[in-house]
């Protein structure tokens, strides 16, 4: 049972609130200009958790309005290869957004892949110019990453105030835990970062009024690691083994949700929570660069 003062984010009924808003902006953008934003998707290979991501966004897409043109290439496909069909892309006047799945196979420079994507279609955030001016004061990227937008989003539809807040990020990835805490500090808040070689985590998160869990590790934010009435956005998603499901497993995250529910003023649940407000934030990008160009 859950603490009946905890408030559960919850990320999905959110996403769809924000689905719902992109679906009317390009059905207007179809009415007044007679043009649909257009997203490549691009997936390398055959990972099963890579071609699930990917189908939710083309069916996203298809829920909103927005094209997705798809591309699956092969596993051993060469980067040159790849960096081609990027080249391509750039130069289709119809596709304003480029996704290329992440992780790529090993054999390929995923740094690389990701600079040859055009500033002003890289929908992930990802190219390290837009990420560089995250990092900068005074300085907006075209886009921001898609997953720490959301979390963004979260907090503040859920009237969460950052400004001046002690906010702790767990994991310093690329895809979440660096953009994340720039976007944190960018907002006002006074942001720690915890990695894997933090000493005593613990007592740096005990004084997060927002913790943003991302981290890869299932439960490893225990209970009574949490503020009591801090705002939790958990991103982990781990698969641990769960012999009672069809499956053979199931989703938790990096918080240990049950405890941290009875501290906790609010947290995200894992499904659910901050996962949806990836593919919903994805279409909001789309969305804002097919305007740049449609409506220019
Ligand atoms: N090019 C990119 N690659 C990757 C990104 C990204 O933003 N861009 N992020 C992750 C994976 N990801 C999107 O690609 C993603 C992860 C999770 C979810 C999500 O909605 N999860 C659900 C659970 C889904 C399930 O049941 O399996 C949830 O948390 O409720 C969406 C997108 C890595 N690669």
């Amino acid at each position: 049972m859950s603490d009946p003062k905890v408030t559960i984010i919850d990320g999905k009924t959110v996403a769809q609130t924000i689905r719902s808003e992109i679906a009317a902006e390009v059905s207007r953008l179809s009415q007044t200009y007679g043009k649909v934003p257009g997203l490549a998707v691009v997936i390398v290979g055959q990972r099963k958790d890579s071609q699930s991501y990917v189908n939710m966004k083309r069916k996203a897409c298809a829920e909103v309005g927005i094209k997705s043109l798809d591309f699956d290439l092969p596993e051993n496909v060469s980067e040159s290869d790849l960096i081609f069909k990027v080249h391509e892309l750039n130069a289709n006047p119809d596709v304003h957004g480029i996704l290329v799945q992440l992780p790529l196979p090993k054999h390929i420079n995923e740094e690389k892949i990701l600079t040859e994507i055009s500033l002003e279609k890289d929908v992930d955030g990802f190219h390290p110019l837009n990420i560089g001016k995250l990092a900068m004061k005074g300085r907006d990227p075209l886009f921001v990453p898609c997953t720490p937008k959301g979390c963004i989003e979260l907090l503040t539809r859920h009237g969460i105030t950052i400004k001046g807040k002690n906010a702790v990020v767990v994991g310093r990835s690329n895809i979440v835990g660096l953009p994340v805490s720039l976007l944190l500090l960018k907002e006002d808040a006074t942001v720690t970062i915890v990695h894997s070689r933090t000493k005593e985590p613990e007592s740096i998160i005990r004084n997060a009024d927002i913790i943003i869990a991302a981290a890869g590790q299932p439960a490893m934010i225990k209970g009574s690691w949490i503020k009591p009435g801090a705002a939790v956005i958990d991103v982990g998603t781990n698969a641990v083994d769960d012999p009672s499901k069809k499956s053979g497993y199931r989703l938790v995250g990096d918080v240990d949700f049950q405890e941290a529910c009875k501290t906790a003023g609010c947290i995200t649940p894992v499904p659910g929570g901050a996962g949806p407000m990836t593919v919903a934030m994805l279409l909001k990008n789309t969305l804002d660069g097919a305007k740049r160009v449609i409506e220019c």
